[in-house]
């Protein structure tokens, strides 16, 4: 088997309940490398359950998730160790925050929060690392010379790009985001939606979304799935299921967007 016919990420029949809540039934989807695959859903189908899960971050009842290492080889990202499961966090995999303040240090300066995950992997070398951080901040369209401000005293667009930066820096194979733009303002929104498409083009980035807004998914997704209570009722390129939907919670999703 060639690695461009394995998935980067495989879920496979996942399902997750809190108490005797279910919160996630049978959801299987593959990801492949560079595709940006958004979920949505109104508020409470599931959506950050299954990230989080995705993430391993919260460890689903049933089901698998399978992560192809650089090796080739698809692993279960939740039998690894906890040590890999680190390793992974802080390398191959960055995750987006809706709100900043969750993925940000915001009392250390901007250029400390960009470096954190290079000095983990063992670069030392202060002159480098500012410079990396430069260039960082630039690609993220935060003016260099705030680098040594604390995030703390940055707008919320700012912090959101300074997040994103944070996460980038090693360059790694897939992102999970959280409703990264809900919260801003719409023209914040816009620039920062803008920003994701060019990274996610530029990095090859393969990306899983969380959105409640279809325009973010139309904006960045190639391929979306749809959740109600707490399954994937739909799933498919995003133009075709946004333009001939054919569950009909996505059609009443897709015509309460559109009306007026
Ligand atoms: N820690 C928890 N304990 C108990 N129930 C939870 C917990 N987290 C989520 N739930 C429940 O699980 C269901 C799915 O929640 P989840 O947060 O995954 O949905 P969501 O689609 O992300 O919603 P939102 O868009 O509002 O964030 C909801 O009914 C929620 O109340």
């Amino acid at each position: 088997m060639t690695l461009s016919h394995t998935p980067l990420l495989r879920a496979a029949g996942v399902g997750k309940r809190y108490g005797s809540q279910t919160a996630l039934q049978e959801a299987s989807f593959e990801l492949w490398p560079g595709e940006v695959l958004a979920i949505v859903g109104e508020s409470g189908s599931g959506k950050t359950t299954l990230l989080n899960t995705l993430a391993a971050r919260l460890r689903p009842d049933e089901g698998q998730i399978l992560f192809q290492g650089r090796d080739g080889a698809l692993q279960d990202v939740h039998t690894m160790s906890q040590a890999q499961q680190r390793l992974l966090a802080r390398t191959d995999w960055g995750f987006v925050h809706q709100h900043a303040a969750d993925g940000l240090r915001m009392d250390v300066s901007a250029g400390a929060n960009v470096c954190e995950r290079l000095m983990g992997l063992g670069q030392r070398h202060y002159g480098e690392l500012r410079t990396q951080a430069e260039e960082w901040l630039r690609r993220v369209e935060i003016d260099p010379i705030r680098i040594d401000d604390a995030p703390r005293t940055f707008s919320g667009g700012m912090r959101q790009r300074l997040q994103i930066a944070r996460n980038l820096v090693t360059q790694p194979r897939l992102v999970f985001m959280d409703e990264p733009t809900s919260g801003l303002d719409v023209s914040v929104q816009a620039r920062l939606l803008d920003l994701l498409r060019q990274l996610t083009q530029q990095m090859q980035l393969a990306v899983v979304i969380v959105t409640h807004d279809l325009a973010v998914a139309r904006l960045l997704a190639h391929r979306m799935v749809v959740m109600q209570r707490g399954r994937i009722v739909e799933s498919g390129l995003t133009d075709q299921v946004l333009d001939d939907p054919q569950h009909p919670y996505t059609q009443l999703l897709v015509a309460s967007v559109l009306q007026p």
